[in-house]
């Protein structure tokens, strides 16, 4: 056993020859500078300086697709003016929530609540006892509170807008203290669906983040690989070849740095010296197997079933048709003692599946044997998606 051990470390070595700091690359790390983004910084500290020097604060409602940047600038902004207040013996202070995973109100506002310095018990109190407990103890502390609500349209879909719209009427009962809302959001239908009380409080302010272009995520992942990685071991190429996969993709800075470390993660498990364009291009077949088998693994029982059949149909005779796949599927149905799902439904389910990059699909028409669906499945993608079907008893 030994042995293993001391030929690992003889070829790897203690230290990464890959890494300097990895956590660099890390969702949740701030860099000093965010490049691309200094109107937004500037508009948005602009507008909570105002709020802090005591004018009525308006509300702030941040759109914009994933990985634009919405998340790393709001908490740039509040923890760099904070940090400023504290300086300066002023008061403000900023909660974040991710309403995406704090995902009850009890667990939101006590989570506000704590960001005061409040204690609120996991459990046991009414929520508008924990709310009341929250505004007492920031009128007698008396600053500005700013609350960052991200993936706040998660939040509404499941909890309703009522705790948002105490929180904007917040402000007329607090004698000393006051409180600004940002909520952040991918959906730009998001604003529709509020009560229009909340919907003209909230989004008093909008700001809207641009995708970014491929010279624009040139510059965030070429500052972040200066500091993740040890000197010259990036080949030539590999950033901008990063940078141009992402902005294919509605320019994702997530999506780019992402594909930067696990370019760097799979270069160190093969034990090279280089990260190459060789290393990327396995980095995204790894990513893309890692989405593949998350969304099979969470879909409902019949989808998965559909699937299955699909698999097993594909494997038999490399495509099938939505007609074969109904009877698969309707004959397990059937052995299990269930109902099977309409054909109409079936026909869904395969366009769900389609839309979701799981199958390939085609309608074409046969002439006289009418319109027919041929369904397929991506050679390269089998392996990933039988294995995460591989619990699915049919
Ligand atoms: N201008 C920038 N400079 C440096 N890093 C950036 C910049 N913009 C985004 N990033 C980085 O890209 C990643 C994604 O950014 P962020 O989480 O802010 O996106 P988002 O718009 O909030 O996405 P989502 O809607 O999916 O939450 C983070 O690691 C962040 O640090």
């Amino acid at each position: 056993m030994a042995d293993i051990i001391d030929e690992l470390i003889r070829k790897r070595g203690f230290a990464s020859r890959i890494f300097r700091n990895r956590e660099v690359l890390h969702p949740d790390y701030i860099p000093d500078t965010l490049p691309h983004r200094e109107n937004e910084i500037r508009r948005l500290a602009e507008h909570l300086l105002v709020s802090a020097q005591g004018m009525r604060p308006s509300n702030v409602l941040i759109y914009g697709l994933t990985g634009t940047g919405k998340t790393v600038v709001v908490k740039y902004v509040v923890s760099k003016l904070k940090e400023k207040a504290s300086s300066l013996n002023k008061r403000l202070d900023y909660a974040y929530v991710n309403t995406r995973k704090l995902d009850t109100t009890y667990r939101v506002i006590a989570s506000i609540a704590q960001s005061i310095g409040l204690r609120v018990p996991h459990t046991g109190l009414a929520i508008s006892e924990v709310y009341r407990r929250y505004i007492n103890a920031l009128d007698s502390w008396g600053g500005l509170h700013i609350i960052v609500l991200d993936e706040v349209d998660y939040y509404v879909k499941r909890e309703g807008d009522d705790l948002i719209y105490k929180l904007v009427r917040a402000n007329e009962e607090l004698s000393k203290a006051k409180i600004v809302l940002i909520g952040i959001t991918n959906d730009v239908n998001f604003i529709e669906n509020l009560d229009p009380r909340v919907r003209s409080s909230m989004g008093e302010i909008e700001m809207v983040f641009p995708p970014y272009n491929a010279e624009q995520l040139f510059t965030i992942l070429k500052q972040r690989a200066e500091l993740a990685f040890n000197q010259g071991v990036i080949e030539d190429g590999v950033i901008s070849y990063c940078s141009a996969l992402a902005a294919r993709e509605h320019g994702d800075a997530r999506r780019a740095l992402d594909l930067l470390r696990v370019s760097g993660e799979i270069a160190e498990r093969e034990g090279a010296e280089r990260v190459t364009i060789e290393h990327v291009k396995k980095a995204t077949l790894e990513i893309e197997e890692g989405r593949i088998y998350q969304s099979v693994v969470t879909l409902p029982l019949h989808q998965k079933l559909v699937l299955k059949k699909i698999v097993e149909l594909v494997e038999a005779k490399g495509s099938t048709t939505t007609g074969e796949v109904y009877t698969a599927y309707s004959n397990i149905m059937r052995n299990l003692k269930y109902e099977p799902l309409s054909l109409r439904r079936i026909s869904e389910i395969i366009s769900q599946l389609d839309m979701m990059g799981l199958i390939i699909s085609e309608v074409v028409n046969r002439g006289k044997y009418g319109i027919t669906r041929i369904i397929k499945i991506r050679k390269d993608m089998l392996p990933v998606i039988k294995d995460a079907l591989k619990d699915v008893e049919a």
